[in-house]
């Protein structure tokens, strides 16, 4: 069922994504990857991180010892594959008639994986929302606040869920706690898919 509500300015679009839609995600995804493969990143501290990523589109979003970043390139040395079709068609019913999507962030989440509180900021222009997609495992995300600290507040995604993150909360702190990781069958591998489209340059 599909039903908005708003935490903290970020609206949540509860099962935006009918089964048929997340399998068509899914089919996607697993094209992009295996033009892209997932790869495991690591911090500009040198710590490795726990979820495996790629992406689609002109620009990927980065990590190594030389900082965060977005990069033309996968690791391996090709352009990112082009966004899929599925994903351009949800920007364009969520940012109708907005600059397009540069960069989707595919984030895979295995058992006991998680990402810390962060702000996504490493994109030129704020006044263009980041557009998330679950997919698969529900997952724990925790909603803080645009300054470090403070109380958060966190809600359980499941697979099919849609986050826009724009407006006054485009710079909010948010990170995943943890994953179930066997309560969705959208994946036969089990697991959680999350991608994000960002408007970078
Ligand atoms: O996995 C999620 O739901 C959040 C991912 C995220 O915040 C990011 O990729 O910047
Ligand atoms: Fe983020």
């Amino acid at each position: 069922m599909v039903k908005m509500r708003t935490i903290r300015g970020f609206e949540i679009h509860d099962g935006r994504l009918s089964r048929t839609e997340q399998e068509r995600w899914i089919s996607a995804l697993r094209e992009v990857i295996s033009k892209a493969p997932l790869y495991a990143p690591v911090t500009r501290w040198g710590k490795p991180m726990s979820v495996r990523m790629t992406s689609a589109g002109a620009f990927g979003w980065y990590t190594d010892r030389r900082g965060y970043r977005y990069e033309p390139r996968h690791p391996d040395g090709q352009p990112w594959p082009p966004i899929p079709q599925v994903a351009l068609e949800l920007w364009e019913a969520l940012v109708p008639g907005g600059r397009h999507p540069e960069c989707c962030l595919i984030n895979h989440y295995r058992e006991g994986a998680r990402m810390g509180l962060h702000q996504d900021r490493d994109e030129a222009d704020f006044s263009w929302p980041v557009v998330s997609v679950s997919l698969g495992a529900p997952a724990l995300f925790r909603i803080g606040n645009v300054e470090r600290g403070g109380p958060t507040e966190s809600v359980w995604l499941n697979s099919g869920d849609v986050v826009v993150m724009g407006g006054e909360a485009r710079l909010r702190h948010h990170g995943i706690d943890r994953i179930k990781p066997d309560a969705s069958d959208l994946l036969p591998e089990g697991g959680r898919f999350n991608v994000t489209m960002r408007v970078v340059t």
